[in-house]
């Protein structure tokens, strides 16, 4: 039944067309019931009702939020129609799109298409702008923006004019055919076992949509659809964007590239003396005067070249009561403290903190027992040992082999003490095993200067001889520390998850007591692969 005309209006309508549109138009249901409610309200406010309930008000205003709720929560993104399959290119079907942008940049990039010289876009930043908007989809072919047509334009010159634009912004795209899949938010985190700053990087496809970090940091890793680029952001940052960084195969590529050194051996950082792994064997030692320069490094220091390092995917950690405790390695330049240090460590818990004792196959001595100051065993049986890998690390000196054992660890970490054990650098990849998760202390000394006031007293064992003679630091000493720590630093550096300065030596002590306490008590991040083993 056609609608009636208001009478106030049928004498304005002459052409048959607006006589039919009106009334189709107040023939329309929403309209009767919008005039309807119209007049309820105008009625009901007329006889100023009261309210039923004294917490009407509250209710309503209850209503009013959870309605608000609702609606927030709902997607009104337009529901464009498929493309067909048969899309003709002379005939584009193009999608509108609008965006407010505040100073946060876009977070997509772009390139041009090799086959077609298209602009298209090249990815999405999980997060960003475009990302949470959802209207923008890798693949899409940028046409306009803000209507300026961007076919003839550089990408560097799109990339200005997005920057520059701020407000709305209107694009013009050809939707690619191939949407893209909505994906969960991963899980996955990485230590950074380096520094990256993408204004170094001249291969970054877009240096303002990369992300800065320094080795150590742990990185999530939003996306690693790219086999270059790698999306991530600063674990426990608040800010949803992500930010372009290398991934790992693309990195250890360029590692390898820039480092043809690394296939060379290890120059030895002093020839004077091979440091290091006499000192575990040292503490538990009462001979003090055949120590040091005895033992002669066997092992190769040859540097791997499987150890570029990038990243290393970890996951958190909280040692559950009563489980073995981490493995404390202890790695610095000869003389640095690290024998102090331990003794501190031993003399303060003797219940919580244990050190090794080393085999040998030298005869004991009198006032020597089996397993107290060495193990003592046959250099038949010695050797067999070394050949069957039973041993971290081991040496010759004077004929007798000197070594500690891989078992003599387990042995003090399953009476579920603290094993204090320092290493060559190089020993460390040996035991990042599930079975020791080492927690790796470097310690360094202070600035030449400090060394020269704290060390007046102190004295370093030579090398020079085979006594082992305790004598006070040389200027050559402190120099040859402070090179040494630098070089562990460098070519090391990866390795450690705490590093400690020997300046004052209870302030260091106070440190490495705290750091060690801390991994046994403390929720921390630990390589994926230690944690199932
Ligand atoms: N922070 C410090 N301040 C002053 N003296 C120190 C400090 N740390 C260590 N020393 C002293 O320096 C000397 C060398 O220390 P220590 O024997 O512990 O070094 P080390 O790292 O074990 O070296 P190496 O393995 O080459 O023997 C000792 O006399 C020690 O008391």
């Amino acid at each position: 039944m056609p609608a009636l005309i208001p009478l106030t209006l049928q004498p304005h309508v002459s052409r048959s067309e607006d006589n039919t549109f009106l009334q189709n138009m107040f023939g329309e249901r929403s309209l009767q019931t919008l005039v309807k409610i119209h007049e309820q309200l105008q009625f009901y406010e007329e006889r100023k009702p009261v309210p039923v309930l004294d917490s009407a008000a509250a209710l309503a205003h209850e209503s009013l939020l959870l309605v608000h709720d609702t609606i927030a929560q709902k997607s009104y993104d337009p529901e464009l129609p498929p493309l067909p399959d048969d899309i003709d290119d002379n005939e584009d079907s193009v999608k509108i799109i609008r965006l407010v942008k505040n100073k946060e940049p876009l977070g997509a990039t772009i390139r041009r298409d090799d086959l077609t010289g298209a602009i298209v876009v090249a990815r999405i930043m999980r997060g960003g702008a475009a990302d949470r908007s959802g209207l923008i989809h890798v693949g899409d072919e940028l046409k306009e923006v803000n209507g300026i047509p961007v076919d003839d334009k550089k990408p560097e010159e799109i990339i200005r004019l997005l920057a520059q634009s701020q407000g709305a912004i209107t694009f013009k795209v050809i939707p690619s055919v191939k949407e893209e899949e909505p994906t969960k938010e991963p899980k996955v985190f990485m230590k950074a076992l380096f520094d990256y700053d993408p204004k170094d990087d001249k291969a970054i496809p877009c240096m303002e949509a990369g992300l800065a970090f320094k080795r150590g940091s742990i990185l999530q890793i939003m996306s690693q659809d790219d086999a270059t680029w790698w999306q991530a952001k600063h674990e426990g940052e608040a800010n949803p964007r992500a930010g372009l960084i290398p991934s790992k195969q693309f990195q250890e590529r360029r590692f390898a590239l820039r480092r043809p050194d690394a296939t060379l051996p290890l120059q030895r950082t002093s020839s004077r003396r091979s440091s290091g792994f006499r000192r575990s064997f040292r503490l538990s030692r009462r001979d003090k005067k055949t120590n040091k320069s005895m033992y002669e490094c066997k092992k190769s220091e040859i540097y791997d070249t499987a150890d570029l390092p990038t990243y290393e995917e970890v996951t958190t950690y909280r040692r559950p009561s009563g489980a073995k405790h981490r493995l404390a390695v202890l790695v610095g330049p000869p003389g640095v403290g690290l024998n102090e240090l331990k003794r501190k460590l031993l003399i303060s818990d003797p219940q919580h903190f244990s050190v090794t004792v080393p085999h040998t196959s030298r005869a004991k001595r009198n006032q020597e027992s089996d397993g107290v100051e060495y193990h003592f065993i046959s250099k038949h049986l010695f050797e067999t040992d070394i050949h069957n890998n039973k041993f971290i690390e081991y040496g010759e000196y004077k004929g007798n082999y000197y070594g500690t054992a891989i078992d003599s660890v387990r042995s003090v970490l399953s009476r579920n003490k603290v094993c204090l054990l320092d290493v060559q650098p190089h020993t460390i990849k040996l035991l990042r095993t599930a079975e020791f998760k080492p927690f790796v202390v470097l310690v360094k000394p202070p600035a030449i200067e400090r060394l020269r006031e704290t060390r007046m007293n102190a004295k370093i064992i030579s090398g020079k001889d085979d006594k082992g003679s305790a004598k006070p630091f040389t200027e050559e000493d402190f120099q040859e520390m402070v090179t040494t720590a630098q070089t562990l630093e460098v070519q090391h550096g990866h390795l450690f998850e705490k590093i400690i300065v020997n300046d004052d030596l209870s302030t260091a002590f106070g440190e490495l007591r705290g750091a060690l306490k801390t991994v046994e008590t403390e929720t921390h991040w630990l390589p994926v692969s230690w944690t199932h083993s």
